[in-house]
């Protein structure tokens, strides 16, 4: 077992409300009761909205926060106490923070890395190609950091990671920020490595799963599903169009969509199509509105959030 955790907890304290010399607190749970199981191999995904506890569940995992109860194994060990054991087996790629060295070219963090986990020099050399090679990241690895396009620092943030060739690999909000070409080359480098197990945090459901074969959604600290991609990616949830135009919209196509709102800017927006009207929905917009733009958005992780609220209160 790579991960196992039970009931794991983790609260703190937040002030209530406070006078000049006396503060009230009330107790928040940042993590409540969270029981999961992770096995060799697996492509995790964790998706929850801010605040959910994603980073707190990292940390326990990573042993940097103690856990308030319940319990967490790492590698089949307390990871509080045993830290540098498990970095040896861990990778950890962050959105929002970097391990490389500002002012220096990438390679030379690599080189750092390889002394810090005593990687042979010869294996090192194979491994960084190779990495280079499956990320597209060649020629710009020897160019100081500081001058590399956000994308492309991300790609060096992987191999940083990976240059101990870890079991483990933990990331954070990854692609926070990068286009989609660099997500894509991403997702297409993270789909290979299947002998690896990784944990994947991201806020869109979508980019996760299209890497990890398996969801775990986190709400208000608590685990809220724990399920299959392939489930989750027959779920028909319904879409919303926005759409701008130029001219009036004639009555009847007013008519033809009485939930059609009207946004500040100017734009129109339509909520709650299903996925088998949405092609019809499209055709009429184009086909009868001169439009400047179109967007066609669902978003499953608030749908998901929304009937699971739902099916509780029904409970
Ligand atoms: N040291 C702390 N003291 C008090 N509250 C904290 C502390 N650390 C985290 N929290 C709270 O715990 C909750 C969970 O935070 P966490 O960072 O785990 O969320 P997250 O899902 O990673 O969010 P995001 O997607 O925004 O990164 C938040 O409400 C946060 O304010």
């Amino acid at each position: 077992m790579i991960i196992e955790t039970k009931n794991l907890t983790k609260r703190y304290r937040k002030v209530k409300a406070a006078k000049l010399f006396h503060k009230k607190y009330s107790t928040f749970y940042a993590l409540k009761n969270v029981s999961l199981e992770i096995h060799q191999g697996d492509h995790v995904g964790l998706v929850g909205l801010n605040g959910s506890g994603k980073s707190t569940l990292i940390k326990m995992i990573l042993g940097i926060l103690q856990p308030d109860g319940g319990s967490v194994k790492t590698f089949d060990r307390d990871p509080l106490n045993n830290r540098q054991k498990n970095a040896v087996k861990i990778g950890v790629v962050f959105g929002q923070r970097s391990q490389l060295r500002w002012d220096l070219p990438a390679m030379d963090t690599f080189k750092l890395n390889r002394e810090i986990y005593q990687v042979p020099e010869d294996i090192f050399t194979k491994r960084v190609t190779k990495l280079a090679r499956m990320l597209q990241a060649t020629e710009f690895l020897t160019q100081p950091v500081r001058t590399l396009s956000l994308g492309q620092r991300m790609k060096a943030e992987f191999i940083a990671a990976l240059i101990h060739d870890p079991e483990l690999i933990i990331l954070d909000e990854p692609t926070i920020g990068l286009d989609v070409l660099t997500k894509n080359s991403i997702t297409e480098f993270l789909q290979q490595l299947t002998d690896k197990t990784i944990i994947f945090t991201s806020h869109d459901l979508d980019e996760v799963a299209e890497v990890c074969s398996r969801i775990l959604i986190l709400n208000n600290g608590q685990l809220v599903l724990d399920q299959s991609s392939q489930e989750l990616a027959e779920l028909n949830v319904p879409a919303t169009v926005t759409f701008t135009s130029a001219d009036k919209l004639s009555a009847d196509l007013i008519k033809q969509w009485p939930n059609m709102m009207q946004l500040k800017n100017g734009s129109y927006q339509i909520a709650g199509i299903k996925q088998e009207n949405l092609k019809e929905v499209l055709s009429t917009i184009t086909a009868r509105i001169p439009v400047a733009n179109i967007e066609v958005k669902s978003n499953k992780l608030a749908y998901l959030l929304a009937h699971l609220k739902q099916q509780e209160v029904q409970q």
